[in-house]
């Protein structure tokens, strides 16, 4: 198969769906990799080791489209992008449709079969392909929101972990899954006093276990999100229903009532986010203020740490992309209810039911998707 590798464009985004060691597993197996020039630059990586690793470097992101049977990137298809898809190319990559209409009516429109990181599954309840970057953006997210806090982002001058003497910072961290736990880890270690929602069981069950007395694990209700997030200085949006818009959780109202000068780090940003006043932001301008609350929601916020982002990213994807390369997505997909479950939109059918009935779109289900392809 031939698997294309385009340079990411979306605001400050620096990294690329395939490392240089990835290229080489796929050629080993027999396969071609065209890579857009500088594509791992952001990384470090130049056009020469990619030749290296044998892949065939092409001018520009056109070129690559035109020609690759399968694209392997990182964020959701720009515009630019979506124009350049055609009808049975494979795309892989994060696609979070659900809070998009017009990337989802332009991917439909592409005839492309569409499979999207974020909602493949594993055998334990996890999402493999999500995991690594929620790891990342869990672990930004209190960076962030510690820069939030000081003055001169209008934050309210507060240091998390306090010090001998001082009161530390509250941080509330909305849904214990994979950002909140990876979010309340680098918030207990820098000293701030942590509070964990969730409303699985299961999941707070684990949050105790790895934080003891560090932090409060706390079942999610109306009642005890409102007590929290109006006590908070900073708040974390770490909440996920797999494939679907994310719940507003906390309210305009909450946000007119928290402390002047808090914060809030919606990481669910990318699936529209759990704050009522949330939109997305960029890299190049992460904050603004509502209500005196400062606000950061980078959609792609492992970006800025893209050497470890990539690493990790790959890492997860690896093995996905060479099924998808040795077997041909129909086998690879229908050999794999978890793999499958990747599948969002293909030759014009909508195949995730999340997306589906967000829109009051026809739902199809991607087993028969596939079968009559
Ligand atoms: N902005 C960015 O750059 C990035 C954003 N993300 C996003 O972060 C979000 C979270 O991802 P993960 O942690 O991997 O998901 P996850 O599935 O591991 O965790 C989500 C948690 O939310 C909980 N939850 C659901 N409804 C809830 C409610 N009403 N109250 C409290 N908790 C609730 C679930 O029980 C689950 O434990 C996703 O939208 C993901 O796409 C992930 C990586 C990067
Ligand atoms: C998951 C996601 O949105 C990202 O890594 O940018
Ligand atoms: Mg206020």
């Amino acid at each position: 198969m031939i698997i294309g590798v385009p340079k990411e464009i979306k605001n400050h985004e620096y990294r690329v769906g395939m490392v240089p060691a990835s290229v080489r597993e796929l050629i080993n197996h027999g396969h071609q990799v065209i890579v857009e020039t500088n594509a791992g630059i952001g990384i470090g990586f130049t056009d020469e080791d990619y030749i290296q690793a044998g892949a065939e470097i092409l001018p520009t992101a056109a070129d690559v489209f035109a020609k690759a049977e399968m694209i392997v990137k990182v964020k959701e298809p720009q515009a630019v992008e979506r124009a350049m898809l055609r009808e049975d190319q494979i795309l892989f990559t994060y696609l979070h449709l659900a809070p998009d209409l017009p990337q989802t009516e332009d991917l439909i429109k592409s005839g492309a079969i569409c499979i999207a990181y974020e909602t493949v599954t594993d055998t334990r309840g996890g999402l493999p392909l999500l995991a690594p970057m929620s790891e990342v953006a869990g672990r930004m997210s209190i960076q962030a929101g510690a820069q939030a806090l000081e003055k001169s982002n209008e934050g309210r001058g507060m240091l998390l972990g306090g010090v001998p003497g001082v009161e530390p910072a509250k941080v509330v961290v909305i849904g214990g899954g994979m950002v909140g736990r990876n979010a309340a880890q680098m918030a207990v270690g820098m000293g701030a006093d942590v509070t964990i929602l969730d409303r699985n069981i299961d999941v707070l069950r684990s949050l105790n276990a790895q934080f003891g007395s560090q932090a409060k694990v706390i079942y999610s209700t109306v009642d005890a999100l409102e007590k929290h997030v109006l006590e908070a200085d900073l708040v974390i949006g770490g909440v996920l229903i797999p494939g679907a818009a994310a719940p507003k959780l906390v309210t305009e109202e909450h946000i007119k009532s928290m402390k002047p000068g808090s914060a809030i780090v919606d990481v669910a940003i990318d699936q529209g986010g759990c704050i009522a006043t949330s939109k997305a932001t960029t890299h190049a301008e992460p904050t603004y203020i509502v209500d005196d609350v400062v606000h950061y929601c980078v959609a792609n916020m492992p970006g800025a740490v893209p050497r470890t982002s990539t690493f990790a990213l790959n890492n997860a994807t690896l093995p996905y992309i060479i099924k998808l390369a040795n077997q041909g997505y129909k086998e690879a997909l229908l050999s794999d209810q978890h793999f499958l479950n990747g599948l969002n939109v293909i030759k014009g059918q909508v195949t995730c039911k999340e997306v589906a009935e967000g829109f009051n779109m026809e739902y199809v289900d991607p087993r028969s998707a596939i079968e009559n392809a």
